[in-house]
């Protein structure tokens, strides 16, 4: 597909227009004080650009001027660059200068593969996507949220066909039980009001992306969320080209405008998901069972079977249940099992080898 057809918010902004600064197209863009912070005096010149779509040997941003496709550096690869990132390009010849730290950054690993695949980048919230039926699985929203904790972004649990039930509240409780603050809204995703819904992570500069199991309204919500008159983001999204083998394959992330003025990364391979690389993502999930092991009477308790040992004392007191501490001890275990560990000599990795 050409670049020309990738959607942006309509129409791109002509560089310097009065109503339509550059910087203010960058700042709808999610650009802000924490990226230009970055520039070091002689890269004012760059133009700034943002990552719409990481093909294995191009890249397509979105600039002021509109989308562009990057030229490499001779010898660079894709490799390494997320649908989100910010990068500094070339202005005439949008040669690829360098990319930007970033904010945030969903990656995850897949089983056997020993290098994290880079899902999103600077994305603000991720909306995790569950439906007031028997998708509803605590232990799968746990999993969603440690990677959502790790990579830095905002969860949201987003309940889904809330319209095919009388009532919703009991899921909204058992959502909400899952980590301290958790926001947790309910919708029909193919009413119009679910835009609506989801308006305060949606606006201008603000990116989000979605989780969640097949079948829950993911593209259905995507669609809402383009709102009407938009081409349907999985028809405009998926990039096609040719695999080594001259293969059409279908590249699934791209960065989509919302309707409200905010971005969307959609990432139709996200669904089931094995936990790695996220201590602390599952440390900020289970805060309160953190938050009382210095109160065990052993340092390493391992909050099993040791006397004095508060955590057991909070599940004997009713204020900790006992499926979320086994729910807890499994993905901390799973964690474990799927991190590799770093060498010594730095020279490569080794799965299934961290000490429990
Ligand atoms: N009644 C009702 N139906 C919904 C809602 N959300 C989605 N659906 C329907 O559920 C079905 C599945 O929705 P999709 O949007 O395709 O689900 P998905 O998460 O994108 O699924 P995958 O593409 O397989 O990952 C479709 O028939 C939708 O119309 C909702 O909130 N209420
Ligand atoms: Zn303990």
């Amino acid at each position: 597909m050409p670049e020309s057809d990738l959607p942006t918010h309509p129409p791109v902004l002509p560089t310097g227009s009065a109503d339509g600064a550059p910087s203010d197209f960058l700042a709808g863009l999610g650009w802000s004080e924490f990226f230009a912070e970055q520039l070091t005096p002689d890269e004012t010149g760059f133009v700034r650009a943002r990552i719409s779509a990481v093909h294995r040997t191009r890249l397509t941003a979105v600039t002021p001027t509109g989308q562009v496709r990057l030229a490499l550096p001779p010898h660079a690869s894709t490799a390494g660059f997320a649908v989100g990132d910010w990068v500094l390009a070339d202005p005439q010849t949008h040669v690829l200068h360098r990319r930007l730290e970033r904010r945030t950054l969903i990656s995850r690993r897949l089983e056997g593969s020993r290098v994290p695949q880079l899902t999103g980048a600077n994305v603000d919230t991720l909306f995790i996507v569950t439906s007031c039926n028997a998708d509803f699985n605590p232990a799968r929203l746990e999993r969603y949220l440690a990677l959502a904790n790790e990579a830095g972004t905002e969860p949201v649990i987003v309940l889904t066909k809330a319209d095919t039930v009388e009532d919703a509240a009991d899921f909204v409780r058992q959502a909400a039980a899952l980590q301290r603050g958790l926001a947790v809204v309910t919708l029909n995703a193919r009413s119009p009001d679910a835009a609506e819904t989801l308006a305060p992570w949606c606006g201008p500069g603000q990116t989000v992306a979605l989780i969640g199991s097949s079948g829950v309204g993911k593209s259905t919500l995507l669609n809402t969320l383009a709102g009407p008159g938009q081409e349907r983001p999985q028809e405009t999204g998926a990039i096609r080209e040719h695999d080594a083998k001259g293969r059409h394959t279908t590249t699934s992330r791209s960065l989509h405008a919302i309707a409200a003025g905010g971005w969307v990364i959609d990432s139709p391979g996200m669904r089931t998901l094995h936990v790695s690389d996220s201590e602390g993502g599952i440390d900020t999930l289970f805060a309160e069972i953190i938050e009382l092991a210095p109160n065990c009477r052993f340092r390493d308790c391992t909050h099993q079977h040791e006397p004095g040992c508060a955590v057991l004392a909070a599940v004997e007191a009713g204020t900790l249940d006992p499926e979320r501490l086994a729910r807890w001890r499994k993905l901390r275990d799973e964690n474990r099992d799927n991190t590799p560990v770093v060498s010594h000599r730095g020279a490569g990795t080794t799965g299934r080898s961290r000490k429990r």
